[in-house]
């Protein structure tokens, strides 16, 4: 039996270890409030290799195609396409092989070398000459290229499309026969499509390329708008080419050992270089460049009797109609049945037909942002940039630097921060209230809070059938509500406390405010680490900046970590500030799951003495930055994990594990057909608004087994001070629980810090 529970009012402390009053809430039905995980679009990956592991915080953009997302065009550049990469020109045919592009020796642009990729290129292409000529630019990592280049910002998939338009394309790993590379033509297939051949380990066609594919649509689009696109390729693992438009899209019979009639219909295209004039660096040194263009050339252009459907004379068998539904189609003129299965060579027609100038084309080398007007954490600060000494793509690791990630180069800019307006960020939480508060009115949900308190919305969402326990208590600096977490079967397993902070708090010597003023301009550290696959080039940083301070944090990502005896003060004043929430949340907690049926509560609930913490990891987040669903689950963990807001405000939600037996009907969508194994998500079951100065407290070690929780802020500058208790008996080696011990004491200089909650 759960007891009624009565309203409390402002400014009523209940004395230590009496079980609090507390306020009773009504609950909503379930929301449906937005959805911030994206899905994925269809487009078919390269072949790569998946993550070694799984993490939480990795960049979400890295599994997701971004170009996935509503996609505007940035900085307002002309769509262009891009072209890739190491294993492209393996097996190229025609007049192209001996030309391909391969390993660079040095740029025009620049006196630095590019490193020598670290990965397969070479064994891939020992046999093939140097390069004429440098790229511009290029990049070790794929995250690298998407986040400095604004024509290329697929993570997954060799399109980048902006607004259905293909503008950056990478050239496929994988061959046709027919394909060419040369210095201003290239001709591949619409990526996709293949399947890897267990027996022969390569990658097989067994399918059609569909006509309505996201591919496709896209090259026909760019084709029509005669947009320039852009390839890319080594001699770094990714390397630009240049700006290229499609002039031919058809469709071609392919050989297929896999599909019932040996072949299937794929979709190929023809690049045409857009600048005719400047060399190509990716040929060869010695080879010589294509004379002046002849403009004049053309293919002939025929109709078929049957279909009437025109199409380009572009093999040297002879004019054949290659609409795929035409009862005539690859019949040569005499009747005679072309022979797919023999590689088609294009005719010199085709090849050297060459389009007229399209006048200026844009630079690929993007502008360093003009960050004057700038505060320094807005997107176009966020988003990496080209080195302008060495071509390299950067990713934005340091909170306040810019550093080339080329080892060989050096280049470095202080990236110093601004202080953030106060009236942005309060603009920021007027957005916030604004759009929780009509979400809040669409879903009738909480309206009890906001009655209760006049003031504010705190709009927390959740689900009364999940969450039936919550309760509020008003401490006079802030205004807290915890909510008792159950575990599938019902039954309580931990709290979630949301301590906040009225103004006149913020603003205390030593409060929030003094804390975020300092440590916006201070460099303490924070950068973004490697998340997955690290040293490789499809590592990818995580999506926020970190620090930790005192004992190390041994989670999937790997943090630099100083002791608190080195730590600012503003660390040491948080940490002393999330000490006391700690303290409260728990007491009340305590206080409340003591009083209930035995039966109703899970034996590690109720939490007995614990300590302190002795460690605290800082995170930073800049415009769009987020940390995705995870727990605080380590073994080596106590139980509570605490964390103090500060900056722009943000929304945290928690939702089961997928693997939990919650009800069916909370789950998004139905199971996943194509992969059985993979469990359906569950929808959100709290969601709570953290503004500047709030604190939060996780109080139970299954709610870290139970749920996993997100964190997205909406505003662009944002700072997270998480503190736990990292248990030095549970560590692997002496060294680390010496160092855990160390590290991990709170100096004697910072009690001066000790927080009462006033
Ligand atoms: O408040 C935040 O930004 C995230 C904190 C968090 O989820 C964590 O550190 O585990």
């Amino acid at each position: 039996m759960h007891q009624a529970l009565g309203p409390v009012h402002r400014h009523s402390i209940p004395g230590r270890h009496a079980y609090p009053e507390v306020s009773s809430q009504r609950f909503a039905p379930l929301p449906s409030y937005p959805e911030y995980a994206s899905a994925s679009n269809g487009v078919v990956a390269i072949p790569r290799p998946k993550p070694s592991i799984q993490l939480a915080d990795i960049d979400p953009a890295l599994y997701q195609n971004e170009a996935t997302d509503p996609v505007t065009p940035r900085h307002g550049h002309t769509p262009q396409l891009v072209l890739r990469s190491a294993t492209a020109t393996a097996n190229l045919v025609s007049d192209a092989a001996s030309s391909s592009p391969v390993i660079t020796e040095e740029s025009e642009s620049s006196q630095v070398e590019i490193p020598e990729p670290n990965d397969d290129k070479e064994s891939i292409h020992p046999y093939k000459e140097l390069p004429s000529g440098k790229p511009l630019v290029w990049s070790a990592k794929r995250q690298g290229l998407c986040e400095a280049v604004p024509y290329y910002r697929s993570y997954k998939g060799s399109l980048y499309p902006i607004e259905k338009v293909a503008a950056g394309y990478l050239i496929d790993a994988e061959t046709d026969p027919g394909d060419v590379f040369d210095a201003q033509i290239i001709i591949s297939s619409v990526g996709g499509g293949r399947t890897r051949d267990r027996e022969t380990n390569t990658m097989v066609r067994l399918e059609d390329i569909p006509d309505d594919t996201l591919q496709v649509q896209a090259f026909k689009a760019a084709m029509e708008l005669n947009r320039l696109l852009y390839p890319c390729r080594p001699p770094a693992p990714y390397a630009v080419l240049d700006y290229f438009r499609v002039t031919d899209l058809w469709k071609q019979k392919m050989v297929s050992t896999g599909a019932t009639n040996g072949y299937v219909w794929v979709w190929r295209m023809r690049f045409e270089k857009a600048n005719l004039s400047t060399p190509s660096w990716w040929m060869p040194a010695g080879k010589e460049m294509p004379a002046t263009a002849d403009l004049t050339i053309r293919a002939p252009v025929k109709e078929c009797a049957f279909c009437r459907q025109a199409t380009k004379e572009m093999f040297e068998v002879g004019w054949f109609c290659m609409n795929q539904h035409c009862p005539n189609n690859y019949t040569l003129a005499g009747g005679t049945e072309v022979d797919w299965q023999a590689p088609l060579k294009h005719t010199e027609a085709f090849l050297n037909e060459r389009t007229p100038s399209p006048g200026s084309v844009p630079s690929l080398v993007p502008e360093m942002v003009d960050d004057t007007t700038l505060h320094g954490t807005e997107m176009a600060c966020r988003r990496g940039f080209v080195c302008p000494l060495c071509g390299c793509c950067n990713r934005r690791i340091f909170w306040n630097r810019l550093v080339c990630e080329n080892s060989d180069c050096g280049w470095e800019r202080l990236a110093a921060m601004k202080p953030y307006p106060s009236e942005t960020l309060d603009q920021e939480n007027q957005v916030f209230d604004e759009r929780t508060l009509r979400t809040t009115n669409r879903n009738d949900v909480n309206l009890d809070v906001v009655d209760f308190y006049h003031q504010d919305i705190h709009a927390t969402m959740h689900i009364k059938q999940i969450i039936p326990h919550s309760h509020s208590i008003d401490f006079g600096s802030h205004i807290a509500r915890q909510y008792f977490l159950p575990d599938a079967e019902g039954k309580i397993i931990g709290s979630f406390t949301i301590f906040s902070a009225t103004k006149e708090t913020n603003a205390q010597p030593g409060g929030p405010d003094e804390l975020f003023r300092n440590l916006e301009l201070q460099d303490f550290g924070l950068r973004r680490n490697p998340a997955a696959v690290a040293g490789t080039k499809y590592e990818g940083l995580t999506r926020h900046f970190q620090m930790n301070f005192g004992a190390r944090y041994k989670f999937g990502v790997t943090v630099q970590s100083k002791g608190f005896n080195e730590a600012p003060a503003q660390i040491l004043m948080a940490l002393q500030r999330l000490i006391w929430a700690k303290n409260q949340a728990v007491m009340y907690s305590n206080a409340f799951i003591g009083s209930q049926d035995a039966a109703t509560v899970s034996q590690s609930a109720l939490l007995g003495d614990h300590q302190d913490f002795n460690e605290l990891l800082a995170l930073g987040y800049m415009e769009e930055d987020r940390i995705r669903y995870h727990d605080d689950g380590e073994d080596e963990l106590g139980p509570i994990v605490s964390a103090l807001a500060l900056g722009s405000p943000c929304l945290m939600s928690f939702r089961p594990k997928a693997k939990q037996q919650f009800p069916e009907s909370l789950k998004k969508g139905s199971q996943p057909k194509k992969d059985p194994k993979k469990k359906c998500e569950f929808h959100d079951v709290l969601q709570v608004r953290m503004k500047h100065g709030d604190m939060m407290v996780m109080a139970g070690t299954e709610i870290q087994k139970v749920y996993e929780h997100t964190v997205i802020p909406q505003g662009n500058r944002r700072f997270a001070l998480t503190a736990r208790y990292i248990d030095p008996t549970k560590m692997a080696s002496q060294e680390d629980r010496e160092d855990a011990i160390t590290k991990g004491a709170v100096p004697d200089w910072a009690r001066q810090f000790e927080y009462q909650g006033n």
